[in-house]
This record gives C-alpha cells, structure tokens and sequence, in this order.
C-alpha cells in the first residue's frame, strides 16, 4: 500500500482513524493500552500503522479485542437468514460473502467504522496489469497469482447466494440486479475486494483459547482445495492494523478464551512501530499476498526452477511422464515436483544446504547414461542425493536458461533503480512506478540468487 489512492476518501483519513478508535474503545470488551497510537504512515507508504506513544515493556498488553467483535461468519446475521449454511463454503468464500453483505449494509453494519478505514484499493498481484505483471519477467511468482481460479470460484459459489437474495445484497452504484455480464463484474469487483482484504488482513481463528497464532498462513490464492483442514477466519480489528518488517517483529497476538490479545513480545521504544510477524516469506510472495516489499525481506528469497525447463535443459524432449520412464519413476518414488525452490544462500551455506534433495535426485537422474538409469530402475532405487561434475554441469545449464528468461541483466536493473529512487525522492512512489520498483527488487533478488548459486558451481564445474 502506498498513500492516499488506496483508501476510500482520503481527505478524511485522520477522522476515519478517529472514528474506528471511538468506535473501538466504545464496544463492550475492548481495551486499549493508552501507551499505542493508530498512525498515519501514509507518508513511508505504509498506510495506517501502530506506533508507541512511550516506552512499552516486554510482555505488556497494548490491546484486547473480543471475539463478539471479530468480523466473521459467527457474529455475522448473515448466518440466520440464509437457508443453507454459510460455513459450507469453507473459510475463505464464507468470510468473503459475509464482509460482501455487511460491506452492503453500510452504515447499519456492526463493522461500519471498521469498513471505513479499510483500502479499497490493492497493489497485490491480482490487481496488475499484463504490462506491470511482464516487468516481474521470469519469476515464478506470476505463475501463482490464481485470479482465474478465484473468479471461477466467485462465480460458482458466491454469485448463486447474492443473486438468490438481491434483499441481502442490494446492487451497487447504477445496477439493477448481480445478473448478466455488468452483474457479474460488479460483484467480482466486490470479491475480490474482500479476498485481498482476508488474504493481507485476516487471522486463522482458533475455537479455544489455549493457543497463541500468527498472521494466515501462505496460501497460493484465496481459495486453495485443502479447505477443510484449515481454521474459519477472521477480521480482527486493531490487531490487523499492525504493519511487518521481516525481522523487526515486536508484537504478537494470543488467542484467549474470551479475547484475542496483543501484546509485546520485547521492549518498545516510544514512537517505535509495533509490527506483527508475517512470516518469512520471499519477497515475491510478499508483493501477491500483501502488496509491498521491503529490503528487510531479501534474505527469504527465492528461485523456482521449473521441472519443464530443467528437462528442456537436460535434452529431454518433453517433461509428460508418460512418454518419460525417467519421471516415471521419480514419480513413482514421490521425489518428483512442478518446481524445485533454491532459497538465497547466506552466511557460507554451501550447496549442500540450499539444494533440495529432490532437486539432486532429479539432476543426478537426467544426467545418468541409459545403462545407469536401468541399473537404478532395475533395483528400484534413487539415486543418492549428491552432486558431483555432472549434476553441477546441468544444474549451470538449467541456471543459465532461467538467467536469460529475465528480459534484463541484474547490471542493468541497479541502474534502473537507482534511476527510479534517487536518494533525494520519497520513500513512497506512486501508482504503476511504485510496482516497477517493487518488480524490480523481486526480479533482482532472484537474479542475484542466479549468480550466487551460480559462482557456488563454478568450484564443482572446475574441477
Ligand atoms: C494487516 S495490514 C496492516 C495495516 C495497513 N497498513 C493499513 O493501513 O490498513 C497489511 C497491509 O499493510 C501494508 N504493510 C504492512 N507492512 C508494511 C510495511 N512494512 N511497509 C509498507 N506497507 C506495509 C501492506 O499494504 C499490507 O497489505
């Protein structure tokens, strides 16, 4: 999130802000620590944030939120005035329909002032365009944004309940009914509103109070098929204000019986930001989960090595395992994937620790002659997962197509963001300059990974 453009009527953010904290503060249960403040960091591109006001202590309360006041399929009324059961549709389509219909209730909703200081508008992934989507160029991430998944979901789950009770979802703006093709795009518009809501703002809820949790965990999309397994979730508001930074973490929030509660995990300085832990994620997937980078999360970066071009690479002449008794029986033995992840190699990890195994065993596997391959597959068994000449010498190859799949050479890409943020610019860009710059730090990282494993080889390929 940038500035302004992502919240509904930005010339009255302070008042939003004050608002929600009236409204806060006045539920039944709610307790805030009068030591935090609900900040405007518009001005740093991190929207609204929680700042300490004076020093906090290790392990002090900064708030208490009741679960009545969670925004979520329970505290809903949406459940009783529906026939069927709203939670069928699993955690992330139930939440979505619900924050639609108390979205549309305006200010009779509970969660009114609530919805009042959410971002309307998203830099996630799901909201770029082919151009700004291309300037990512190689990374695998573009393969994982699933916006036509999400839509098909929307459209088969959502749209049928909207449509079959137009007094619960009354149309917005100039439409008359969620039919047809406007129909159908408002209420995509809507959905997808409250999608990147639940994915960048929501907790996993747990039922009893004998746990603590962090933010959700990283789904590929909004709706993933392994739903069942997953807690019902929901918009926690305050605890959902705090902002990440990597390892900056001070905050976290437990999950009491009556009560989620947020508190310290280390002293606070005052005017420090409180941050929660996203987790350690890649920056790539950062930017399609929550929208911004930070160099503070360079260390979690990624390279996916596709199995297709691993097999282009290694002379195959497709990577379909049937006409393939190589994949075969790799796949036989559970060793084979889509995508091999190479995380950025820090403080003298060798090979060894950042190669996955399955990715040797592949590598080990492509390289053998035919009389080896039959060999193994005669004795039923993998290969040992390690790497001499020959699995270094293809896995150089394959490093080296997945180098020239970026349109641009990490040379060049420092000199673009130089251009981009010089020193005397502010910190926040806008607009579609705002995701080169976040592209390009995504595009580097990897590229950079590129050239570290890359040099790690030279030593094996030498010799
Ligand atoms: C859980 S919300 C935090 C509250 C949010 N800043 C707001 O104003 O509504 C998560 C969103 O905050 C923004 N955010 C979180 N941490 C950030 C950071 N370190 N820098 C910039 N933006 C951040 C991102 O837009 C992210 O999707």
């Amino acid at each position: 999130m940038s500035s302004s453009t992502h919240f509904p009527d930005p010339s009255s953010f302070q008042q939003q802000s004050n608002n929600f904290i009236s409204w806060l503060e006045g539920s039944p249960g709610v307790k805030v620590n009068s030591k935090i403040l609900l900040a405007d960091l518009r001005a740093t591109g991190a929207g609204r944030g929680i700042v300490a006001r004076t020093n906090i202590e290790e392990g002090e309360e900064l708030f208490s939120i009741p679960r009545s006041l969670i925004l979520a399929v329970q505290n809903s009324d949406l459940k009783s005035l529906l026939p069927q059961d709203v939670e069928n549709l699993g955690p992330w389509l139930s939440l979505m329909l619900v924050m639609i219909f108390e979205y549309l209730k305006g200010p009779s909703s509970q969660w009114a002032p609530y919805f009042q200081i959410l971002p309307t508008q998203f830099d996630t992934l799901m909201f770029w365009s082919a151009a700004e989507l291309q300037e990512l160029q190689a990374s695998a991430i573009v393969d994982k944004i699933g916006k036509q998944g999400a839509d098909e979901s929307i459209l088969e789950s959502i749209a049928p309940v909207v449509r079959a009770n137009p007094s619960l979802f009354p149309p917005v703006g100039q439409l008359s009914s969620y039919e047809g093709d406007a129909g159908a795009a408002a209420l995509l518009e809507l959905a997808h509103m409250m999608g990147s809501l639940i994915m960048a703002y929501a907790f996993d809820i747990e039922k009893s109070e004998d746990d603590d949790d962090e933010m959700n965990d990283a789904d590929d999309s909004y709706m993933t098929d392994d739903e069942e397994e997953q807690l019902s979730k929901g918009m926690v508001p305050l605890a959902d204000l705090l902002n990440a930074d990597a390892d900056r973490n001070n905050a976290r929030l437990y999950q009491e019986e009556e009560s989620l509660i947020m508190r310290a995990l280390k002293p606070i300085r005052e005017n420090e930001e409180i941050f929660n832990d996203y987790g350690e994620i890649p920056r790539a997937d950062l930017l399609r989960r929550y929208g911004y980078v930070t160099e503070n999360y360079a260390p979690f970066d990624v390279i996916e090595l596709s199995l297709r071009d691993i097999c282009q690479t290694a002379g195959l002449p497709t990577d379909d395992l049937e006409s393939q008794p190589r994949l075969q029986f790799l796949d036989e033995h559970e060793v084979l994937e889509d995508g091999y992840v190479i995380p950025r190699p820090l403080n003298n990890a060798t090979l060894e620790d950042i190669l996955p195994a399955e990715l040797v065993v592949l590598l080990t596997t492509l390289s053998q002659t035919p009389e080896e391959f039959e060999q193994r597959r005669s004795r039923n068994k993998l290969p040992k997962a390690s790497m001499d000449a020959k699995q270094a010498a293809l896995l150089y190859k394959v490093l080296q197509t997945k180098q020239s799949q970026y349109a641009t050479s990490l040379a060049q890409d420092t000199q673009l963001l130089q251009s981009l943020s010089p020193p005397q610019s502010p910190a926040s860009l806008e607009g579609s300059s705002r995701r080169l710059k976040m592209a390009l730090q995504v595009r580097m990282g990897e590229k950079e990974i590129c050239q570290a494993v890359l040099a790690m080889l030279d030593s094996i390929t030498a010799a």
